[in-house]
């Protein structure tokens, strides 16, 4: 059987893993393990059934083996359709259906087989006919990989049982030789606290190739281990599809394993030997909650930091000082130039064209603002001209974060990194409007816009860029863009989305700051001045 690294499909990464196994109507083991354990580890599960079990946590009472010739055309169904990128054989009950499989196998060439010889079930009960071992090691000879247990080991050998971990290795190597192919060696049914198991390599590739792989693990104590032989060897199945290399195979599968039997006792299933916990990692809950609902509620508080700053009270009241107004502007402007840049960067990361034209019109509109911002009021109005003054602290940081996203982040990450300046900033706009409008009905004669004690209010027509229909809609679009980059998202991506959207709100919030922070660190004695030289 070829053992060469598999391609599983290059753009979803998600391999098709067969299971050709017996069914286990209470779910630990057989085809529902195998099937919850190829799902858990990254793969599509598919299921071919050999025999039905009427069996539960204590025992199977009885065991029906329908026809091989429809074993054979559910196998056949399979393959005339589907990409197999691997296959896992557990129970397979007879000699006849041992040799049904090991002729599809022969028909079909699956690239890799991985082959758990289940004889007797962890309640005690036969799973294989004794007539049918011989037909077992034939398949067997087939298989890229074997698992056996301590028993199973044994009889394959036909030796007794390994009292030892050093017998049981020298048995599985007894194996590998007779088979011609790798032997997994399960440390499962010894005793100790350690729970090893040893990948030990097909004898063509022990003549220079790798050496035995023991894999150490903890013995997790729990009597919930039905179905840990099934779980396992589909998930080696699985991950050797994923990463083609059988040791990081092993490691992945048992590290998988071990989790699902520490999570084992969190089930009430049955008074026998329970199944293990196969999704004790996931699946992943946040897939199955918007983007948008989590990062707002997330940034809960700095949100509500944020309409309280002193710059947008002074804002709407009318005293903000003219200063702090245009050093606002001025770093809006150079802002805008960078957003500009990162927001082309989305569109050039967009999967699809409406999202990637979005992202260029939204790249355009804030180049068209910056120039609005100097035309209308970063001259004459202010003093400053186009293009003067550096970027702050805040500026620079905000924008060298956007800038980091941009260039190493995923597009999933890059959205959530650039929503916060849509989404804070029409909240701004919405909080701004509103309590502006309040103070009119309370104080008719008074600002904005008024001409009442103190004069006409100087920030009305700036206050008034905030009702913006086109921006709120563009804002619509780019949350909506975020939660489905989230559902697409894997776990790790989600994560870092949440980090990336949290950084972005907190410069948001450090942006309208920025003015107060600067007039007060003016305000310090000279001595206390960032970059002060002192004697
Ligand atoms: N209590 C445990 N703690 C940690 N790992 C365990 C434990 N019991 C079994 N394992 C691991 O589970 C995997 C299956 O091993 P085991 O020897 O139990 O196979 P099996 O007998 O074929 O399984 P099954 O119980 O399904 O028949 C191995 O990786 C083994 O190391
Ligand atoms: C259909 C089926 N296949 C395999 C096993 C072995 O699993 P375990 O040894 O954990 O009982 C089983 N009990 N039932």
């Amino acid at each position: 059987m070829d053992t060469a690294r598999t391609a599983c499909d290059p753009i979803s990464g998600i391999p098709n893993i067969l299971s050709i196994a017996g069914s286990d109507p209470s779910g630990g083991a057989g085809i529902q393990a195998d099937i919850k354990s190829i799902s858990a580890t990254g793969g599509y599960a598919m299921a071919v059934v050999t025999a039905l079990t009427a069996q539960n946590t204590r025992g199977v009472t009885a065991v029906h083996t329908p026809p091989t010739d429809f074993l054979r055309q559910q196998l056949d169904a399979i393959a005339e359709d589907v990409r197999i990128d691997a296959v896992k054989i557990g129970m397979l009950g007879s000699a006849a259906v041992a040799r049904c499989v090991g002729a599809w196998l022969d028909h079909a060439r699956p690239p890799v087989v991985v082959l758990d010889p289940v004889m007797v079930a962890t309640s005690g009960a036969r799973l294989l006919d004794d007539d049918a071992v011989r037909a077992v090691v034939d398949l067997a000879r087939r298989a890229s990989l074997v698992t056996p247990n301590i028993a199973e080991l044994a009889v394959l050998v036909g030796a007794d049982p390994a009292a030892s971990w050093s017998a049981a290795l020298e048995q599985g190597r007894v194996l590998a030789v007779r088979l011609g192919t790798r032997v997994l060696v399960k440390g499962g049914h010894l005793p100790g606290e350690r729970c090893p198991d040893a990948l030990i390599p097909a004898p063509q590739d022990a003549t220079g190739g790798p050496d035995t792989v023991v894999l150490d693990g903890c013995r997790v104590p729990t009597e919930n281990t039905h179905g840990t032989g099934c779980s396992l060897s589909s998930a080696i199945a699985t991950r050797f599809a994923v990463t083609g290399d059988w040791p990081t195979a092993v490691r992945e599968a048992k590290s998988w394993l071990e989790g699902a039997l520490q999570g084992a006792d969190l089930l009430d299933v049955g008074a026998g030997s329970g199944p293990v916990h196969h999704f004790h990692a996931g699946p992943d809950p946040r897939a199955h909650q918007r983007f948008t609902e989590l990062a707002w509620r997330d940034i809960g508080e700095l949100r509500r930091n944020l309409l309280e700053l002193p710059f947008l009270t002074a804002l709407m009241e009318g005293d903000l000082p003219a200063t702090d107004f245009a050093y606002y502007l001025q770093q809006d402007a150079l802002y805008l130039r960078d957003y500009s840049a990162v927001l082309a960067r989305a569109a050039a990361m967009a999967p699809a064209e409406d999202e990637q034209l979005f992202w260029l019109s939204a790249a355009t509109s804030c180049l068209q603002t910056e120039a609005e911002l100097h035309r209308t009021w970063l001259s004459g109005k202010t003093g400053i001209r186009a293009g003067e003054g550096d970027a702050g602290p805040v500026t620079r940081a905000y924008c060298d974060h956007l800038r980091a996203v941009a260039g190493r982040g995923s597009y999933a990450e890059l959205v959530a990194a650039v929503l916060p300046c849509f989404w804070l900033y029409a909240a701004v706009g919405d909080h701004v409007q509103e309590r502006v409008q309040e103070r009119v009905q309370e104080r008719p004669q008074g600002r904005p816009g008024g001409h009442g004690p103190s004069g006409p209010h100087p920030y009305a027509a700036w206050i008034a860029t905030y009702a913006d229909p086109g921006f709120a809609e563009a804002t619509a679009r780019a949350k909506q863009i975020a939660d489905g980059a989230h559902r697409r998202a894997s776990p790790v991506e989600r994560t870092a989305m949440l980090a990336a959207f949290r950084w972005s709100a907190a410069y948001e919030r450090d942006f309208f700051d920025a003015p107060r922070a600067r007039a007060a660190a003016r305000r310090a004695p000279a001595d206390l001045r960032e970059g002060a030289v002192l004697a």
